[in-house]
């Protein structure tokens, strides 16, 4: 059996004793591309936060590459990329030493200049190229950030809400470049709002409500919006329900 590449293994979380994820378990196999939607504060950053050592769970654990986030030794740390709240930029530095700055971390020293070259290509940052990305508009960050998390074509990748300032060409452009990252053989995990995007990069969509998984949506089709809010309304319906019996709800 292939074992999965990123890992949260029954993780809940508390903010000052209210949940934020309740009991998740969730895995991503290489060469798959899961997507966590769910509504404003269902809990996907949360738990990206926690697969990435941002944030240590109040129970349960994470692995990336088998290895606990915050002991990962270098060799694999190389082979991860990840976008999760702020991109790792240097806002005084051009787009083009971001990346090769970037490339330099991701162990790829001698080829830094190269596989910035090529990242600028792929997320459509060349018109920017020399600028400094303190001065980028928010849509050319988000594409830096995600050039700069992707350039060492990583076996496991971390998007939170990639798409969530880009154009239409952006848009397009981080499809491809998530599609192509997982045909190589990247477990991508990637959360969203944007069903439709979701629909054409995902082979899995994992559904977030409360800090609990509900359930799983299939790509396909042209219903996903109003399955997704089935799937949700179901799951409240089942926790008032079980508040009602004294029970605790199951997805
Ligand atoms: N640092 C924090 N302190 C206190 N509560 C927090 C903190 N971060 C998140 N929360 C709470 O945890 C819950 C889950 O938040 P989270 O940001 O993970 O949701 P989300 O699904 O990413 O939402 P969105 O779609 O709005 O980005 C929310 O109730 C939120 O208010």
């Amino acid at each position: 059996m292939t074992a999965p590449a990123l890992l949260l293994d029954d993780v809940s979380h508390t903010f000052g004793g209210r949940a934020a994820l309740d009991h998740l378990t969730l895995t991503v196999l290489p060469g798959r591309v899961t997507a966590l939607i769910g509504l404003n504060g269902a809990g996907k950053t949360t738990a990206l936060r926690a697969l990435t050592g941002r944030l240590r769970p109040t129970q349960g654990s994470a692995r990336i590459l088998g290895h606990e986030p915050d002991g990962m030794p270098a060799d694999v740390a190389r082979r991860f990329g990840h976008v999760v709240d702020t991109p790792l930029v240097y806002p005084e530095l051009t787009v083009t030493e971001n990346l090769r700055c970037a490339a330099r971390l991701h162990g790829l020293a001698r080829r830094a200049a190269g596989a910035a070259a090529a990242a600028v290509g792929r997320t459509g940052l060349d018109p920017w190229r020399h600028t400094r990305a303190g001065a980028l508009s928010m849509g050319n960050r988000q594409r830096l950030g995600i050039a700069g998390a992707t350039l060492h074509r990583p076996a496991a990748l971390i998007l939170d809400e990639p798409t969530s300032a880009l154009d239409p060409q952006g848009v397009v452009l981080v499809r491809e470049l998530v599609r192509g990252l997982a045909d190589d053989g990247a477990a991508v995990l990637v959360s969203s709002h944007h069903l439709d995007e979701v629909a054409r990069v995902a082979d899995e969509i994992v559904v977030l409500h409360g800090g609990r998984d509900v359930g799983r949506l299939e790509p396909g089709g042209t219903d996903l919006e109003q399955r997704f809010f089935a799937m949700v309304l179901d799951a409240d319906t089942r926790t008032a329900d079980a508040r009602t019996t004294g029970t605790r709800s199951l997805p």
